[in-house]
């Protein structure tokens, strides 16, 4: 499947989607299974393919490598795993993973006593565990700026060292609600870990997870594009199924920012009803602590015609791609941009200001899912392609049956 045309609806869309279960929350539960020995019963695990490659990595215990492909918390909280529980593995990915930093987790789980090689260029992966020998340190510094994920992982196995772990997180802490997550499941599996978010201190006492049954929530990250095909759609009614109406995710955040570009989410008892409403006329949007949620909400906002600020998109730049650079050379190709005002701090979302040509705009993913799922609600006011659709595997592998309900998908 090399590209998908998207062709608008010629008639109001009205639609139930039973969204994919959340990567993030799968990934967290497979790693406190694995720690249990595997004995916990995991429900709703997502199909993603960033969770089957956890789980395939887990069961894999003779293998000498674990391949995470393009999955940044597959990479993270494996590398913790292994680590700590004295495994030696090779961990290594795509080649744009092999560009993701984990130096600053390594350099902690250095400090512990893990033995981590690196195979290729330092701070990066490949790199090899190799065992561990505690060094009794149960106290450690670690900047919270640059992935909550090295965080979350070190959380995860912190309760198997000796006497714990107390981490001191240093500059602006980003990604805050996916470590709260993180806490939140290490106490659903019996261990209870405390935050200090304004002293931004940490602490997990020693213990072990209880073996435990826990459901997965449906993904609120995938949610979001659903938040955008209403927006942008001249008439719609989409339910979502599998989302609580209190979430451990931050993406949660949506239903905030997308009530201002004009969509109501009302709670049904088993998702989000999501209806039409009044917009505003200008959005500012603090991506910090849902980053994930940064192209939905550029796509959204440059096709409806809403100039945005955002800040807190710093961490875009070291994801699946450079994201600020890819939404911005997509978003030029509708006349609209994503403007640096203040270099890496403040940046302006310029919206479609006049009509461009009715050809379908060919739309470039750069190995990203949510480039893919972000762009696709345009094929609400006009036909799109999209260049290799299915790099939405990772997250979400459904994403194109589930949006055929709502137009019309062909192969080209
Ligand atoms: O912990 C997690 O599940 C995630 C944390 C975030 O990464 P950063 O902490 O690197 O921002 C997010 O972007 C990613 O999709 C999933
Ligand atoms: C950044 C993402 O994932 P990861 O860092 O886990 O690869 C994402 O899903 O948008």
């Amino acid at each position: 499947m090399n590209a998908l045309l998207l062709t608008p609806p010629n008639q109001p869309v009205r639609a139930t989607i039973a969204l994919a279960s959340s990567k993030s929350e799968s990934n967290r539960a497979l790693i406190l299974d694995a720690l249990t020995g595997f004995r916990c019963q995991l429900d709703n695990l997502s199909t993603a393919r960033d969770t089957q490659t956890m789980i395939r990595l887990l069961r894999d215990t003779d293998a000498p490598t674990a391949d995470v492909l393009d999955a940044g918390t597959t990479m993270r909280f494996l590398t913790a795993y292994f680590a700590l529980t004295g495994q030696t593995k090779i961990m290594t990915g795509t080649p744009r993973m092999c560009e993701r930093p984990i130096g600053l987790l390594v350099e902690a789980l250095r400090t512990l006593g893990a033995d981590v090689t690196y195979l290729g260029q330092e701070g990066y992966p490949p790199l090899q565990t190799a065992g561990f020998q505690s060094t009794g340190v149960n106290e450690l510094s670690i900047r919270g700026d640059v992935s909550s994920q090295y965080i979350s992982a070190l959380a995860m196995v912190a309760p198997y060292l000796p006497s714990g772990l107390t981490l001191h997180l240093t500059g602006a802490l980003g990604s805050v609600p996916y470590m709260t997550m993180t806490l939140q499941q290490m106490a659903a599996f019996g261990v209870n870990a405390t935050a200090d978010w304004a002293a931004q201190v940490i602490q997990i006492p020693a213990g072990t997870y209880t073996p435990t049954a826990y459901a997965i929530e449906s993904d609120w990250s995938g949610a979001s594009y659903w938040f955008s095909t209403v927006a942008l759609a001249a008439d719609a009614d989409i339910e979502l199924l599998g989302l609580k109406e209190q979430s451990l995710q931050g993406d949660s955040a949506i239903v905030g920012i997308m009530d201002q570009l004009g969509v109501q989410a009302t709670y049904t008892g088993r998702g989000f009803r999501l209806t039409k409403k009044e917009a505003a006329d200008r959005l500012t949007v603090d991506f910090t602590n849902c980053p994930d949620l940064a192209q939905t909400v550029a796509v959204c906002c440059a096709l409806k015609g809403i100039p945005a600020t955002f800040t807190g998109i710093e961490s875009l730049k070291i994801k699946e791609t450079d994201r600020v650079v890819a939404i911005q050379n997509e978003l030029r190709k509708f006349g609209a941009d994503l403007v640096d005002v203040v270099t890496n701090e403040r940046y302006e979302v310029r919206p479609v200001t006049a009509p461009i040509s009715n050809l379908p705009v060919q739309i470039d993913t750069y190995d990203d899912h949510r480039m893919a799922m972000a762009f696709a609600p345009i094929a609400m006011l006009r036909s799109v392609i999209i260049n290799e659709p299915g790099v939405v595997a990772k997250s979400y592998p459904s994403f194109w049956d589930d949006f055929k309900k709502v137009a019309t998908v062909d192969e080209v």
